[in-house]
């Protein structure tokens, strides 16, 4: 199922988080590596209100090394815990729960303070679609507890799950809609998979996918599809793409939307490399 995110939607699920906010300590707020502000909800700040949040940058092994570091340092710098993972890795998985009973412990001291019996510290995930919420719940909670699917908008129900370490973990992720004010976040959503692949046109997706990777990955691009830095006319670039990948119509003629569509599977897959598609230094 793909989320559509008109008005109605977007106040349901607002609401839904403000509900489940109440019934935690501080929030787990997951964004995409590879585009780790595009990937923010534009209104979440605002609805945690004085909530202490984590960031977990996901899918660190489809991004780039360097600037997740550049990305780690930013956050950190404003002060809040951050960790850049790949789910599928055990020692990853630790620092997040680590990080998390550093946030948690942080609370019980305050309970401590206040002459309050400890208890376990509460959290919940937050995070705009199929950006691995339900993947990083099972991981943390060691078994399977949320559907997973591979399209933005697979998710459901809720009870509380006990990490190991000393907190608790509500299994109901908070959805949240991604923010499109922006047309280049557009595009980056649209180029990890976040939104839906008709919602933008394709190849103008792709064309700047191409234009970023010629600015930053030159040698990725060359040595994926032989592309020089020095062609800079997108309608070349795609005809000699769609030439060297036999992306032809029957005519012979290249076809643009396969053209599109493999390079998008390519950068979705990882085999253009590891890249992200935005810098702290974009964005200052
Ligand atoms: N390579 C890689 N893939 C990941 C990682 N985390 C999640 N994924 C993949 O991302 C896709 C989406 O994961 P989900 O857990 O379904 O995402 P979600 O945020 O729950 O999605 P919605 O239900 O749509 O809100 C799945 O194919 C996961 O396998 C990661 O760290 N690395």
């Amino acid at each position: 199922m793909t989320i559509q995110w008109f008005p109605g939607h977007m106040a349901k699920a607002k609401r839904e988080v403000e509900e489940n906010l109440k019934l935690v300590d501080f929030v787990v707020e997951l964004v995409d590596a590879r585009a780790p502000l595009s990937s923010q909800n534009p209104m979440l700040q605002n609805v945690l209100q004085q909530k202490p949040k984590m960031i977990v940058m996901m899918k660190k092994d489809l991004a780039d090394d360097k600037i997740s570091a550049e990305w780690l340092s930013y956050f950190h710098d404003q002060g809040m815990e951050a960790v850049a993972i790949n789910v599928n890795d055990k020692a990853d998985i630790k620092r997040v729960i680590q990080t998390a009973n550093k946030m948690g412990k942080e609370k019980m001291d305050k309970l401590k303070q206040k002459g309050i019996n400890p208890r376990p510290a509460r959290a919940m995930i937050l995070g705009i679609p199929n950006v691995g919420k339900s993947t990083l719940i099972n991981r943390l909670a060691n078994k399977k507890i949320a559907q997973i699917g591979d399209k933005p908008g697979v998710t459901k129900k809720q009870q509380w799950i006990k990490v190991k370490g000393d907190f608790e973990l509500l299994d109901t992720p908070g959805i949240l809609w991604p923010k499109f004010e922006d047309e280049m976040v557009g595009y980056r959503l649209a180029a990890i998979g976040t939104i839906k692949d008709q919602l933008l046109p394709l190849d103008d997706v792709v064309a700047f996918v191409l234009q970023y990777m010629q600015t930053h990955y030159p040698d990725q691009l060359k040595e994926r599809y032989g592309i020089d830095d020095d062609m800079d006319d997108m309608w070349e670039v795609f005809v000699s793409i769609g030439k060297k990948r036999g992306a032809l119509e029957s005519g012979g003629n290249v076809n643009f939307d396969k053209v599109a569509g493999l390079v998008l599977n390519d950068l979705r897959a990882g085999k253009l490399g590891t890249i992200t598609l935005e810098t702290p230094s974009d964005n200052t």
